[in-house]
């Protein structure tokens, strides 16, 4: 169900970090189309050997991400097997994971958030349509392919990554430190992985970027997390009492009041026209 790329074929250069049970490299694809030699720029995914037992279940991303197609959605070219290594190759993102780009404290407008916001709506409401469920929203898994410029009018442009490994594979640990991401239910059992947990993981994404990128319970170590659930608290909301709301609305501990995709779309748009942006936004203002 995806392409198979011939190990030759990949070239390694820099790594980039790490995800759960993966490490990320840059690279190079050379294949050869219309008789013509073509060097692509690659993000090399790959799975930790240690970690065998998950490579169906990092494949079943990789043909998640491959069998449907969106623009907001990241292009998976295949995979390749070497020996013990497992590889997710995918198109590489001009400038990475939105957390780090908001951690290293570029300013960005108002606007550039809520179309962040918005893009990743529309990810879901696709992914919604379809009946597929991510299981995995977060700021490090929206990539950033264009900047934009708000002096010029030109929006930001957000890719969702690939899942990784799914929640069903991954310890007690791993889901815990995933607090205030993971929507309550999965916790206690992974068969609750619905459509709704993805609406959840979108309201704390959404907190992620109108807090530059800061991790919502910084420094919470599990106890604190686990607790924070079982004592049904919110995340510190935004002075905005409308975008408060939606977070909020998002992430409510009863999955079926959670909106629907359209109803997340129609609630931002409406922030986008409110006059938030004139009374906040840290542009002065003409007059
Ligand atoms: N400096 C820098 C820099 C780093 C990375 C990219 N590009 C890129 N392309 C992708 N397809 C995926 C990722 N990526 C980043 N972090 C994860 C783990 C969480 O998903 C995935 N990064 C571009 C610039």
């Amino acid at each position: 169900q995806f392409h198979t790329i011939k190990y030759e074929d990949l070239k390694w250069d820099e790594s980039l970090g790490q995800g759960s049970f993966t490490r990320i490299y840059k690279g190079y694809r050379t294949d050869i189309r219309d008789g013509e030699k073509h060097c692509t720029e690659v993000l090399l995914k790959e799975l930790d050997a240690c970690h065998k037992n998950c490579w169906e279940s990092f494949f079943e991303s990789a043909s998640l991400m491959s069998q449907i197609s969106h623009k907001h959605l990241l292009l998976v070219y295949g995979v390749s097997v070497h020996g013990e290594k497992n590889i997710m190759v995918q198109e590489f993102v001009k400038y990475g994971a939105l957390d780090l780009y908001l951690k290293r404290g570029k300013t960005v407008s108002v606007s550039w958030k809520l179309d962040v916001a918005k893009q990743l709506a529309s990810a879901l409401n696709f992914l919604e349509e379809k009946n597929i469920v991510h299981g995995n929203i977060c700021a490090k898994n929206l990539l950033l392919a264009r900047e934009g410029d708000s002096s010029q009018g030109i929006s930001p442009f957000i890719k969702l990554s690939d899942p990784g490994i799914s929640l069903a594979m991954l310890g007690k640990h791993v889901l815990l430190d995933r607090i205030p991401w993971v929507a309550p239910e999965v916790l206690i059992s992974s068969e609750n992985l619905t459509l709704e947990c993805d609406k959840w993981s979108f309201g704390a994404t959404v907190w992620e970027v109108f807090n530059n990128g800061n991790s919502p319970l910084k420094g919470y170590n599990l106890k604190e997390k686990r607790r924070f659930y079982e004592t049904f608290q919110r995340l510190p909301p935004s002075q905005w009492a409308e975008l408060a709301d939606l977070i909020n609305h998002c992430m409510d501990y009863q999955a079926d009041f959670r909106p629907s995709c359209r109803c997340i779309i129609r609630q931002l748009n409406s922030l986008i026209t409110s006059d938030y942006e004139i009374l906040h936004s840290t542009e002065p203002v003409a007059q």
